[in-house]
């Protein structure tokens, strides 16, 4: 069904806002920190998983004041969707990463079968070591074995749109978190 404006605007309006653009901000700040003391001297690559990792990215290379490089990987599994497949590798790096400092940056870890597919992934390619970084870490049973290295914040297990996260393809844009109503 296509998405007219007066939907999409009511599903914002009937959204709960889970994270607010200053909490995000603490956790982006927090996070910085952390990766700044972990790979500040190794000159990293940073590698944004796009679509959802493109504002993270953004948001955290710029409190990240030590040189890095950055490229992408587009990797997808839910598309349009509300549900994951299987993973579709759309385009990867141009960087070489081989006995690279790798960190990877997403929106959102919810079964984690992104994050462990591109960590797989850069385990082939013989990077040196790989860290991962998420805003936000649904909370649930039903994920992979690994743990991102860094986390914004922790979120109940809801449907949720914005800071890079899209409900039908919108909305990625919103500066805070929101979980769609009765989701
Ligand atoms: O932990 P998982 O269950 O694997 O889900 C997390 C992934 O799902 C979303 O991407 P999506 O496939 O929707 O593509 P998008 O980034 O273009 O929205 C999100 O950006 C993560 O990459
Ligand atoms: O809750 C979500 N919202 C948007 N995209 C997602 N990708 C995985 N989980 C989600």
């Amino acid at each position: 069904m296509t998405n007219t404006i007066d939907q999409l605007n009511l599903i914002l309006d009937e959204a709960d806002c889970l994270v607010d653009e200053h909490q995000i901000d603490a956790a982006l700040d927090k996070m910085a920190q952390q990766i700044t003391t972990d790979l500040g001297d190794k000159l990293p690559v940073v590698l944004c998983v796009m679509n959802g990792g493109l504002i993270p990215t953004a948001a955290l290379i710029e409190r990240l004041n030590f040189p890095l490089e950055l490229d992408y990987i587009h990797a997808t599994r839910y598309g349009m969707e509300t549900e994951g497949t299987s993973l579709n590798w759309l385009s990867y790096p141009k960087t070489n990463l081989k006995g690279r400092h790798i960190l990877v940056v997403d929106d959102i870890f919810d079964q984690g079968h992104t994050l462990q597919a591109i960590s797989k992934w850069l385990e082939e390619q013989e990077s040196s070591a790989v860290y991962t970084a998420t805003v936000i870490n649904k909370l649930h049973d039903r994920k992979t074995d690994m743990t991102p290295d860094y986390i914004g914040a922790d979120v109940v297990d809801r449907f949720l749109f914005g800071y890079g996260m899209d409900y039908k393809g919108y909305f990625r844009n919103l500066k805070g978190i929101y979980a769609v109503k009765d989701s």
